[in-house]
């Protein structure tokens, strides 16, 4: 493993190399099915970890795992050596903000007004403060919107800021989820799935934003099934295999690995059952294959 920031982490706080997620031997199960099993991870300050697996591995659960949203079955996670409170607003205040695989933005608000909603484990203003409006209230408030609109500017949305949440298109409300989550100041942030349903172009925008949260001292772990965005965006790679991991490791390790290929390609397992059928198979499709790379013409065929 290796990563290649020398970044000084000044958002978080935390020297670069510095383990700042910490999870052990984490399970889940629901009834009797155990969703996550004995998982070891850590995140490092200035680095971005990757969390793959095929549909239903586990990824989202054990996401939830570490934001308080479900307590393990089994095991520990621990921030900055700490470990986590039960409960998912003590988790972001304590440092880790996420992002949904559905978009959860407050679609009637303002732009800005959902950077707001995302300062609020920040700001020290109490309820009193805040329905007496006194001049406490409003210097945190003038604080945290000058900052929201740092954010804002910081992820490219600043021109609309005053548009409703609603109106954006499908790619800016994903940089907004991020924006939102910035706005607690955490030390880690969990993106689940930020790409899906992005074209191309908006992808590589995420994969910019990524490097440059990184780049503000913020570690980052992800989930995507883009293999191509994860392989470029990550130092670190983890697969997760009907909740277990399977390997970990930098990109070529991870992608050369032949469990990981026969994990997402469903290759059969040499006394798979169904082994000797998929093998007819491949054969009638080589078969196939070589009659037609000797048909006339199909060194034209591209
Ligand atoms: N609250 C729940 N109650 C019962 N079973 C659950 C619950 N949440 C998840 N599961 C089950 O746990 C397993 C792992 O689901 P999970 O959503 O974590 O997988 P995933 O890797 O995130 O999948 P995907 O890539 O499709 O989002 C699945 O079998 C799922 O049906």
């Amino acid at each position: 493993m290796t990563t290649d920031t020398t970044t000084k982490s000044a958002a978080s706080g935390a020297t670069p190399g510095e383990t700042v997620l910490d999870a052990r031997g984490v399970t889940m199960r629901f009834g009797g099915l155990t969703a996550v099993s004995d998982v070891d991870l850590t995140v490092n300050s200035g680095e971005i970890v990757g969390l793959i697996g095929p549909n239903g591995a586990g990824k989202t659960t054990f996401f939830n795992c570490l934001t308080g949203l479900y307590i393990p079955t089994e095991g520990e996670v621990r921030y900055k050596n700490q470990v986590l409170p039960p409960k998912s607003f003590k988790v972001t205040a304590a440092g880790i903000a996420r992002t949904f695989q559905n978009i959860r933005l407050f679609a009637n608000m303002t732009v800005l007004e959902n950077v707001l909603v995302g300062r609020h484990t920040r700001t020290r203003e109490g309820l009193w403060s805040a329905l007496l409006r006194g001049p406490g209230f409003h210097k945190a408030e003038a604080a945290s919107r000058a900052r929201a609109m740092e954010l804002l500017e910081f992820v490219g949305l600043a021109a609309k800021a005053d548009h409703l949440a609603r109106n954006l298109p499908y790619g800016e409300q994903r940089k907004l989820e991020i924006a939102r989550a910035l706005a607690s100041e955490p030390g880690l942030l969990l993106l689940d799935e930020p790409t899906a349903g992005m074209n191309p172009q908006e992808t590589r925008a995420a994969e910019e934003l990524i490097f440059a949260i990184r780049d503000r001292g913020i570690a980052v772990l992800v989930i995507e099934h883009d293999m191509r965005f994860i392989m470029n965006l990550c130092d670190r790679v983890a697969v997760l295999v009907q909740g277990k991991k399977l390997i970990e490791g930098d990109a070529a390790t991870v992608q050369r690995d032949e469990r990981v290929i026969a994990a997402y390609l469903g290759e059969p397992l040499a006394n798979d059952p169904g082994a000797e059928e998929a093998a007819e198979v491949e054969a009638a499709e080589a078969a196939a294959e070589a009659t037609t790379d000797a048909a006339p013409g199909k060194e034209n065929d591209r």
